[in-house]
């Protein structure tokens, strides 16, 4: 039974979802599954870029077999060798055994090890740069190494501009139907959970991925085909954006987030009053967190995103409360840089929590400790109501004056309506009547007056 989705006339979606999958890598939840793409093009040679994970082995080959009907399989391009995209490789080569591997060395070592199979009278072995023509369509290889594996690399097809991006640009989240990212609610429905796979899977890797933008920038990208989520054909300047904050640390928001543990409540309570005096000196984007009952990834996500953390946690054992001790190693693993950073500590006898965590903070790159700080003894007293008003101030102070420092995004003159799902632009005095945003499809409600 196959289950396929066009992209071109001659190249095809032949990839597969999994729902039932509880967590990516064995420790990301995806509550909304994971797609594994793989990519047919049916030109003068038949070239297929990636497999799948075994959990989508069967739809796979259904369709892969459905489009190929009697021809052979020419090549098929291994873009990355992680198991998710791999695993029903042995198999592929094994059902046709007339094709080529495409690869690099590391690919083919990986391979070796992976399968113990030894590729070389079917091995066609590229580098940086290397094409590959299969008829009205060429293929340039770029490496990616280290986004987020050694052997990782991208097939750039030249008459189109796509870009196959094996890992990068990637996103959880199984796909309903809808390929194209101009198909969905970007914002609504995906764009949290590119960040959360951008910041978990790829975000160590910042000097990397730059390097990759720099390749794309020199290259005519009309689109991008990613081996997780949605295909970018339009607007590809915002996941590209994205991209280039995500990977040099660069907040997105002015915003304060607020990871917090606490046993017995008076923690959380401190770090509430905390968000609402926030929310009186007008720091509206902030963000709560337990970190004893959201999965870290969540967190890590958000602060890729923010520019303030407020750390708040019990004294646990001497220590630091395990969670946010968690919380803090995934950070730092995830290099983040660049934030503003405030400490909220409890302790009942010996509070121990906030030295700890500025001695972790200090360890990570370009981080700056608020001097402002808060400590607990068991609750918040009375007496320190004062002390937490001084704390709201600071942080506010500093995300207004980095809002503030920031250069305007852009000085809005023109006269329209703004679509507030792509950011498309409409000149005019009125929307004409049954409007669809040209970009993202959505229709005239989503519009809303440049002010
Ligand atoms: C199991 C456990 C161990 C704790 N260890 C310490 C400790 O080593 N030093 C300390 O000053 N307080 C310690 N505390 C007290 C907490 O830091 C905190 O003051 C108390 O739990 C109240 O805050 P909460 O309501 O946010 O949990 C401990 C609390 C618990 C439950």
């Amino acid at each position: 039974m196959y289950c396929l989705r066009q992209i071109l006339p001659d190249l095809w979606w032949v990839g597969g979802n999994d729902r039932r999958i509880a967590l990516f890598e064995n420790v990301f939840p995806v509550p909304r599954g994971i797609s594994y793409n793989s990519y047919l093009l049916l030109d003068e040679k038949t070239v297929l870029l990636d497999t799948v994970d075994k959990a989508a082995g069967e739809v796979f080959f259904d369709n892969l077999e459905h489009l190929l009907g009697q021809r052979p399989l020419d090549y098929v391009v291994v873009n990355h060798m992680e198991p998710d995209h791999c695993a029903t490789l042995a198999d592929l080569l094994r059902r046709h055994p007339e094709t080529t591997v495409v690869g690099n060395t590391k690919t083919f070592q990986l391979i070796q090890q992976f399968f113990g199979l030894d590729l070389k009278d079917r091995s066609l072995v590229v580098a940086e740069g290397d094409q590959l023509s299969v008829g009205s369509h060429t293929f340039r290889f770029l490496m990616m190494p280290m986004v987020h594996w050694p052997e990782a690399m991208a097939s750039f097809e030249e008459s189109k501009g796509i870009l196959f991006s094996a890992d990068a640009f990637g996103s959880f989240g199984a796909l309903s139907g809808s390929l194209f990212a101009d198909e969905v609610n970007l914002e609504k429905d995906w764009m949290d959970e590119c960040r959360r796979y951008y910041a978990n899977i790829v975000g160590k890797y910042g000097a990397q991925v730059q390097a990759v933008l720099k390749k794309a920038a020199a290259l005519d990208v009309q689109m991008i085909c990613p081996l997780h989520g949605l295909i970018w054909r339009s607007n590809l300047s915002l996941l590209l954006d994205k991209y280039q904050k995500w990977s040099t640390y660069t907040p997105e928001d002015q915003a304060v987030l607020i990871p917090y543990a606490s046993v017995y409540g008076h923690t959380e309570t401190a770090a509430e009053a905390l968000a609402c005096r926030l929310a009186d000196a007008g720091v509206t984007d902030v963000s709560l967190y337990d970190v004893s009952a959201i999965h870290p990834s969540y967190i890590v996500s958000e602060a890729f995103r923010c520019s303030h953390i407020v750390l708040a946690s019990t004294t646990y054992n001497g220590g630091i409360f395990c969670n946010i001790e968690t919380l803090l190693t995934d950070l730092k693993a995830h290099a983040l840089q660049n934030r503003t950073v405030a400490i909220v500590e409890n302790g009942s006898w010996g509070p121990m929590s906030g030295r700890l965590m500025r001695e972790m903070v200090g360890s990570m790159k370009n981080m700056t400790l608020l001097e402002q700080s808060l400590t607990l003894r068991s609750a918040l007293a009375e007496s320190q109501y004062e002390q937490l008003d001084a704390l709201a101030k600071a942080i506010a102070a500093s995300v207004n004056s980095a809002a503030a420092g920031k250069a305007p995004v852009e000085e809005e003159k023109t006269k329209g309506f703004r679509c507030s799902v792509c950011g498309y632009v409409y000149e005019g005095d009125s929307l004409p009547e049954g409007y669809t945003c040209p970009v993202c499809h959505v229709d005239a409600d989503h519009f809303a007056p440049i002010p």
